[in-house]
């Protein structure tokens, strides 16, 4: 098949499933044969913001490794594929931090850019997230995130001067076409962050961590109907384990639970003493405490995995088969005492759906 006709097989797949899903299926007719002329004319199709925010949130509820799936015809979406420039674009960004911290009550959203147009991606945005911390090497290892070392290498390269401590946000970088990426600031008072305190342990805010409230995945790319939309900037909240078993507990990362199982007084020399698992749990429960004190939404891992289960029961009410990644729904602490470990799950990829894309950078 050539390259039209491959296209056009996506979009009449999609266009169908859409329209017979929003129960308009008399339309498809029509519709299908706009977009074929419109492929034959310029070798690709524009969706309506009807078929964009249909795709968005189809494919949100098509992330097989997502616990997070309940919500997905809540997603707001924002279509900004109009923006051309850097600037437009990094406004386009802060507006969409700025909708969803929403003072701490999270709201899920996306914000969707140009697409690429036969096989030229039109924007990119170099960060894996719009809010993450920058990681440096020191001669005394690295101080930060290290998950970051290399984005904030090329941070550096374009100009840009962090202050070098171990939560400096990193710049937003915008990449136009092949044209060099420019990087901008983010406002601090856009930065919603949280404190870790813990509700027993005084001694836990003297570790001096915070985390940012809002997860927003920048990296990945949207691919409904054979268009990629490879700048479409997601969020949700977080599920507190992200932040409490492997942001601050990896070894590979901010490496915290050494020093929070000797302030608990925890016997670390002697691993049947279970003081990496003690450790993880307060961990946790400070993470969840703290954002929950000051109103930024989270959801405990109990909970998200009973809101999954309600999901799975919903697509089945649908007539739709659940699919998933088992080894990504299983929460990193205490998986066993979720519903999700006892059973097994489908991880066929359907689309419309969100696929990570190589890096414009390194
Ligand atoms: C509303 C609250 C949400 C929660 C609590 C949630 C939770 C999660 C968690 C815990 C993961 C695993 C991440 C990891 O282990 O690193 C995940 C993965 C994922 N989520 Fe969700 N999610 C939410 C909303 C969303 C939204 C709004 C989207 C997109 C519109 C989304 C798309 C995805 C995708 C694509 C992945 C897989 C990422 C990868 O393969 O690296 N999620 N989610
Ligand atoms: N809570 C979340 N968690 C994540 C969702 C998707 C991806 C990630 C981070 O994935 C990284 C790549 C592999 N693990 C870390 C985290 C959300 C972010 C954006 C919307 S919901």
């Amino acid at each position: 098949m050539t390259e039209k006709e491959t296209l056009f097989h996506e979009a009449k797949q999609f266009i169908t499933a859409c329209y017979h899903e929003l129960n308009k299926p008399d339309i498809i007719e029509e519709r299908l044969k706009e977009i074929k002329s419109e492929i034959n004319r310029y070798g690709y199709y524009e969706h309506t913001y009807e078929e964009l925010a249909y795709g968005a949130r189809v494919a949100w509820r098509n992330s097989n490794r997502c616990i997070g799936r309940l919500f997905w015809r809540s997603l707001h979406v924002f279509d900004a594929r109009h923006l051309a420039t850097e600037q437009g674009i990094y406004e386009a960004l802060l507006n969409h931090i700025t909708y969803a911290t929403n003072e701490g009550k999270i709201r899920p959203a996306i914000t969707i850019f140009k697409p690429q147009i036969k096989q030229e991606p039109q924007v990119r945005i170099w960060n894996h997230q719009l809010i993450r911390y920058a990681g440096y090497e020191t001669e005394n290892g690295v101080t930060g995130d290290p998950a970051s070392l290399s984005l904030t290498r090329a941070c550096q390269e374009m100009g840009w001067k962090g202050k070098g401590s171990r939560f400096d946000v990193l710049p937003l970088v915008i990449q136009v076409q092949q044209r060099p990426p420019k990087w901008f600031e983010i406002p601090e008072e856009l930065v919603l962050e949280v404190p870790i305190r813990h509700p027993e342990y005084d001694w836990f805010e003297d570790l001096n961590i915070k985390w940012y409230a809002v997860p927003i995945i920048s990296d990945m790319c949207l691919e409904i109907g054979g268009i990629h939309y490879t700048a479409s900037p997601f969020n949700g909240w977080y599920m507190e384990t992200e932040i409490g078993a492997r942001n601050l507990a990896d070894t590979f990362r901010y490496n915290l639970l050494p020093e929070v199982a000797k302030r608990m007084g925890l016997e670390i020399s002697r691993n049947a003493s279970l003081w990496k698992d003690k450790a993880l749990v307060e961990l946790n429960v400070a993470v969840l405490h703290s954002y929950k004190q000051d109103g930024v939404s989270i959801v405990d891992h109990h909970t998200a995995a009973e809101q999954f289960k309600q999901f799975e029961q919903q697509e089945r009410d649908s007539g739709r088969k659940v699919t998933g990644d088992w080894t990504w729904l299983i929460p990193p602490l205490s998986p066993a005492t979720t519903h999700i470990f006892h059973q097994t799950y489908e991880n066929r990829i359907l689309k419309p759906n969100y696929f990570y894309q190589d890096r414009p950078y390194e």
